[in-house]
């Protein structure tokens, strides 16, 4: 819940309990609402600032989202401000902050609420009606029906589904037109003629009963018809007949000549005529003519508002006659009557509009202030009326003129704010000339209803919808605005943004102290409008706490003390005991010019003291703003040096992070790559060694890289990056650079060098041919090896077969046979012996051969050392004797059991084979002679 909306554009200063904000939305949240109160969204959001019952006054120091919304909203005037001496003592004339004081409850600002009933249209419709209830004269209670906005709001649990209001008091529906001028406008009539001015003005959703209200119907005439008849029934036989002095700016008397006064007469006369002329022309017609803005045409519907306004009278007894009893004695009274629109923010004299079937463009009428400062309609038409009568002809010519169109709602709907006013010259006859010692004045605003443009299915009437809300908007903020700066008296007033539209500016006469204002709130009970209805009575709801401003008694009794106390205006107290005892009925006109001169030089000395004062208080306020700025922007700027050094700090952190990543992420990948080439070249060396059968003992493989020192390994916190970039010299980046290099080239050379041994790793291309003949030769000789030992085999069997022969005496020839056939085998034997020594001797050199030629091509640099040796060609075995070891073991049996007398066996002994028992019988034997055959002879035993 909010205390107060200050107006200051472009957004507003919202005061909440526990603090001041400025923004922008509330803006355009009171936008939103044509009478420049809140929605019931807001309401719910931020709670009603009209609200000042208890029950929702309890609410205040709450914060929002604490805050229960009471089940029904309670609004209503509230306000028993009674001003106290000092703020008396204070009010200056143009400062809006209170009433005149001591006059209680009549210093508040009347509120009228007027129920009309439905329409023969609306009950046909069936239009439902339940949501305005009466409760007494002055509360109202509405109940949102279930298909409004403010309805589904209230289940959303953001606004209140009833609202109570109160009033000054409450006209319902069966309320006569009589009655209801009697409760309200009779005493303003009567106010007016004692030389006050006064404001009634309608206020209310569009369709809702303004104009009825004003200007009534048919019979059944409104405010303004029977406050004309009231008033010159009052001033009957008190007329100024003259017509010599008129009324002109904002409430002065300009005496006219001759000339100027026939040319008044003349007027008066021509528009008079022209009306009872037009009234019998258009009587059922409708007229159109050029509105003067932008070639809009506005159609009146003249011929409805004709008729009825024709019609429109007075009951014979309906107005109480009072006599001129209550009128000031000796004056006598001239009576003149204006009447203009505020259409689309321009406005139109209704009087001096050409004749309706002649098109013209209307001219537009021009505010101006005064020397004063006080608004006024310049070039405006003022007729002299002598009776109501006149009066009311008058009215009927200027609502020719009036923009009237149909909407949706209404079929003779105002598209302008009219205001008629009637301004009363008192005159004293008997001085020179005829002089007018006051003025007053009587206005009747009936101001356009409040509507939702998004309705309107014309541009023309969205136009006037939207510029109808505008103005009436900034009727809404000027009261709130009045209102705060009546509740609202410690603190400075806000600026009332009276020159924000025209209609405020032409009423803030009456806002300000030279006058007073009622209104007349008009709703119209149907739940189809219940939206519009509620947001027209919340405006109405913030009026009601108004109280008017000082009247210009009061400031002519504040001139009166300045006067009998020159000095007393440096003491507030002394000038507030004056004010107290102050004569408030006193009038400037009794003083003689020499007092006038001297009361506007004490005010001339008074200005200027206040001027001063608001100076130095300026310059003080100026002077802590400044202090306070300059600490907060201190503050300001060492929070924000402070944040910057966390954010570097943290900044620096993170990176050094990721670079400390990076780094191991590049160690760990070179290391990985360093090994591999490592593992590479130990591959590589050992398949030499393998194939040279010398040791490469080289010392191991530098790596390629030294140790990465990337950073990362260091134990500890290790300093900031900007702090050891500060502490890198240029030396030892280029020396790191160096060692890079150098790592480079020692990895391109040993790559180079693997590549060569690869080259010489592969065996060429003839030593494989002789490789395939020599192991075929072997393969040969190793079969005919094992076709001899058969043979031997066979041979010793039959020796032994022989042998036992012999040993049995049986067969001598038999015998000898089959020595004689054992020494053919047995030579035939060593002749295949001797031809495998030969192929055994043949593979050897092939095998010597090859081994050189390894050699020869082991002895190439760089690693043409110990590996370059004959050696190289031991695996397959077919080279030195002095590697015997790497024969297979049944290779060495075979050939010591060829050659026995070369192959000792181990422990000495020869080996007793069947083939040596043999040989040794036959070296003990004499060798046979051989035959004529040539063979061997087989001795006897
Ligand atoms: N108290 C009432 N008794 C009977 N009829 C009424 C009463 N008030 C209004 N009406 C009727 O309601 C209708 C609308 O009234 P009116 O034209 O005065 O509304 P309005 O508020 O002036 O609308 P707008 O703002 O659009 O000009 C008219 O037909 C009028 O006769």
């Amino acid at each position: 819940m909010f205390n107060s909306v200050e107006h200051n554009a472009p957004g507003l200063w919202v005061r909440f309990p526990w603090g001041t904000y400025f923004t922008q939305k509330v803006m355009a949240l009171s936008m939103a609402s044509p009478c420049g109160v809140l929605s019931d969204e807001e309401e719910g959001g931020m709670a009603v600032f009209e609200s000042t019952a208890a029950d929702i006054g309890g609410l205040v120091g709450q914060r929002l989202n604490e805050v229960t919304l009471p089940e029904i909203s309670i609004i209503s005037p509230g306000l028993e401000h009674r001003p106290s001496i000092r703020e008396k003592a204070l009010a200056k004339p143009g400062v809006i902050r209170q009433g005149s004081g001591g006059e209680g409850n009549t210093d508040k600002v009347k509120v009228f609420l007027r129920i009309r009933p439905l329409t023969e249209g609306e009950k046909e419709r069936g239009e439902e009606q339940g949501c305005v209830c009466v409760q007494n004269e002055e509360s109202l209670m509405l109940k949102a029906p279930k298909d409004s906005q403010n309805m589904k709001s209230a289940e959303r649990g953001v606004a209140q589904s009833m609202h109570k209001f109160s009033f000054s008091q409450i006209f319902g529906p069966e309320t006569k037109q009589q009655d209801f001028f009697e409760s309200t406008m009779k005493e303003m009539v009567r106010d007016v003629l004692r030389g006050e001015s006064r404001l009634l003005y309608t206020y209310g959703v569009t369709n809702s009963g303004k104009t009825y209200t004003i200007q009534g119907v048919g019979r059944e005439a409104g405010l303004l018809p029977r406050a004309l008849v009231s008033l010159f029934r009052k001033l009957q036989g008190r007329l100024y007949g003259a017509m010599n002095l008129k009324p002109v700016l904002h409430q002065e008397v300009r005496q006219l000549d001759a000339g100027e006064v026939r040319a008044e007469e003349i007027r008066r006369d021509a528009l008079l005529k022209e009306e009872d002329d037009m009234t019998s022309r258009m009587r059922g017609g409708t007229s159109t003519w050029d509105s003067g803005i932008g070639g809009h045409s506005i159609t009146s519907h003249i011929a409805t508002q004709l008729e009825d306004s024709d019609s429109v009278c007075l009951e014979p007894d309906s107005l109480s006659h009072s006599g001129g009893e209550e009128l000031e004695e000796g004056v006598q009274f001239s009576v003149w009557v204006s009447f203009y629109e505020i259409y689309n923010e321009f406005l139109y004299d209704l009087l001096e509009a050409p004749p309706c079937l002649q098109p013209k463009k209307r001219a537009i009428l021009r505010l101006s202030d005064d020397k004063q400062g006080n608004p006024y309609v310049k070039d405006l038409t003022w007729v002299q009326v002598r009776s109501a009568e006149e009066a009311w002809r008058v009215l009927r010519a200027g609502r020719r003129n009036q923009s009237f169109a149909s909407t949706h709602l209404n079929h003779n709907s105002s598209r302008s704010h009219s205001i008629f006013s009637t301004r009363i010259l008192h005159v004293h006859p008997e001085a020179n000339q005829g002089q007018a010692t006051r003025v007053s004045e009587l206005s009747v605003c009936d101001l356009a209803g409040s509507e939702r443009c998004k309705d309107q299915r014309n541009e023309e009437r969205m136009k006037e919808a939207n510029n109808i809300n505008t103005s009436l908007h900034t009727l809404g903020r000027c009261i709130a605005a009045l209102r705060h700066n009546q509740t609202n008296k410690s603190r400075p007033p806000q600026v009332v943004p009276f020159r924000d539209s025209k209609l405020t500016r032409v009423l803030q006469g009456f806002f300000c102290g030279r006058g007073r204002s009622s209104m007349v709130v008009n709703i119209n009970p149907c739940a189809s409008t219940y939206d519009e209805t509620l947001q027209a009575l919340k405006f109405s709801a913030i009026v009601t706490q108004l109280v008017h401003g000082p009247s210009t008694k009061t400031r002519v009794a504040y001139i009166l003390s300045l006067l009998r106390e020159p000095r007393s205006h440096s003491n507030d107290s002394t000038l507030i005991e004056e004010d107290e005892d102050s004569d408030e009925d006193g009038d400037i006109t009794m003083f003689d010019s020499d007092a006038l001169l001297r009361a506007i030089e004490v005010l001339k000395r008074e200005v200027q003291r206040q001027r001063e004062e608001k100076e130095v208080l300026e310059a003080t306020v100026r002077e802590q703003v400044f202090s306070e700025m300059m600490e907060v922007i201190s503050g300001m700027e060492k929070d924000f040096s402070q944040t910057l050094e966390t954010e570097k700090a943290l900044m620096e952190e993170r990176f050094e992070d990721k670079i400390n990543n990076l780094q191991k992420s590049l160690k760990r990948y070179y290391n990985q790559e360093i090994e591999e080439r490592d593992e590479q070249i130990e591959a590589l060396t050992a398949a030499l060694e393998k194939k040279g059968g010398v040791s490469l003992a080289e010392p191991a493989p530098l790596p390629l890289f030294p140790p990465l020192a990337l950073g990362g390994e260091a134990e500890g916190p290790t300093p900031r990056r900007s702090q050891r970039l500060a502490s890198t010299t240029t030396g030892e980046l280029s020396r790191v650079r160096a060692e890079l290099d150098q790592c480079r080239a020692e990895l391109l050379e040993k790559t180079q060098e693997l590549r060569r041994v690869q080259g010489q790793l592969t065996p060429p291309e003839h030593s494989d041919a002789l490789t395939n003949a020599a192991d075929r030769k072997l393969g040969e000789g190793q079969r005919n090896l094992r076709q001899l030992r058969l043979d031997l085999q066979r041979l010793g069997l039959n020796l032994q077969s022989g042998e036992r022969a012999c040993c049995r005496n049986t067969g001598g020839e038999r015998l000898r046979h089959a020595l004689t056939t054992a020494d053919h085998t047995l030579a035939k034997q060593d002749q295949t012996l001797v031809e495998l020594q030969n192929g055994l001797l043949l593979v050897k050199a092939d095998l010597r051969r090859k081994a050189e030629t390894l050699a020869q091509m082991g002895q190439m640099p760089p690693c043409g050392s110990a590996s370059a040796t004959p050696g190289s060609c031991q695996k397959r075995g077919c080279g030195a004797a002095g590697n015997a070891e790497n024969q297979p073991p049944e290779k060495r049996h075979f050939f010591r059991s060829l050659f026995p007398q070369h192959t000792p066996s181990r422990n000495g002994q020869p080996q007793t084979t069947p083939y040596s028992r043999i040989l040794r019988s036959r070296q003990q034997s004499p060798p046979p002679s051989p035959g004529p055959s040539g063979r061997y002879r087989v001795t006897k035993c």
